[in-house]
């Protein structure tokens, strides 16, 4: 069977680029998306990666083996150094880590992260995993691909943004998620059990690309 991801990508084809290809990215790979749109997006995904933090944790109580307690681990702890430069992009507009706090959840904020931990929580870890490996490895296919447009542009205003995510350090948290997944698959999932996870996987790269539609009503 050809690896999990890759197959749950294949056959929601459709859901993964209105994800990966969102207007969003295109705008920010150019450079043109106005500011008030990032900022709006990147207000959102600060508690947006609390909630994710939680659901790393919960991947710990799911986890049955140290193997698998480890990688959750190490998915927590990309979440919390990936909140730096939310906090430190945020705090050059002005805005303090208390206020960022305080700033009410969109919908979609909301929709989106409890959905995710309500994968794990009535699920099992491969439920979990499943979830949330849209946002996990999504973010570092996005960053790969519009890295060498970035770069040709001098000064660009998203480039730290992107070199986050197009980094080594990211890049290979993403590889080793990717990998992990697809052994526990190796495991555990039956032809039957793939139907299920393929609604959960369409449905988590749904409530990505909503998520970047939150950024661009904003400057609407
Ligand atoms: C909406 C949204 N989706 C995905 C990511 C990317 N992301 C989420 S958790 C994490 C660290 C994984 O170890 C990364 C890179 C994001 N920031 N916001």
């Amino acid at each position: 069977m050809t690896a999990l991801f890759n197959r749950l990508k294949e056959t929601n084809a459709k859901e993964w680029a209105s994800y990966v290809d969102h207007e969003f990215i295109r705008q920010l790979a150019a450079g043109t998306l106005p500011k008030k749109a990032f900022q709006t997006y990147l207000i959102q995904d600060y508690l947006f990666l609390i909630q994710f933090a939680r659901a790393k944790a919960l991947a710990v109580y799911k986890s049955q083996n140290l193997k698998d307690m480890h990688a959750a681990e190490q998915g927590l702890a990309g979440i919390l150094s990936e909140m730096e430069l939310h906090v430190r992009l945020c705090g050059e507009w002005g805005l303090s880590e208390a206020e960022l706090e305080a700033t009410p959840e969109h919908p979609t904020t909301i929709a989106y992260t409890r959905y995710v931990l309500d994968c794990g929580v009535s699920g099992d870890l491969i439920d979990l995993l499943v979830a949330l490996s849209p946002c996990v490895i999504g973010y570092a296919e996005i960053a790969r691909r519009i890295r060498p447009e970035v770069e040709s542009i001098s000064g660009h205003p998203y480039a730290e943004w992107v070199s986050e995510y197009a980094g080594d350090a990211y890049q290979t948290i993403a590889r080793d998620t990717e990998n992990h997944l697809d052994e526990l698959a190796k495991k555990y999932v039956t032809e039957q059990r793939f139907a299920d996870l393929g609604r959960i996987f369409a449905t988590a790269a749904r409530l990505e690309a909503d998520f970047w539609q939150i950024g661009l009503r904003a400057s609407q």
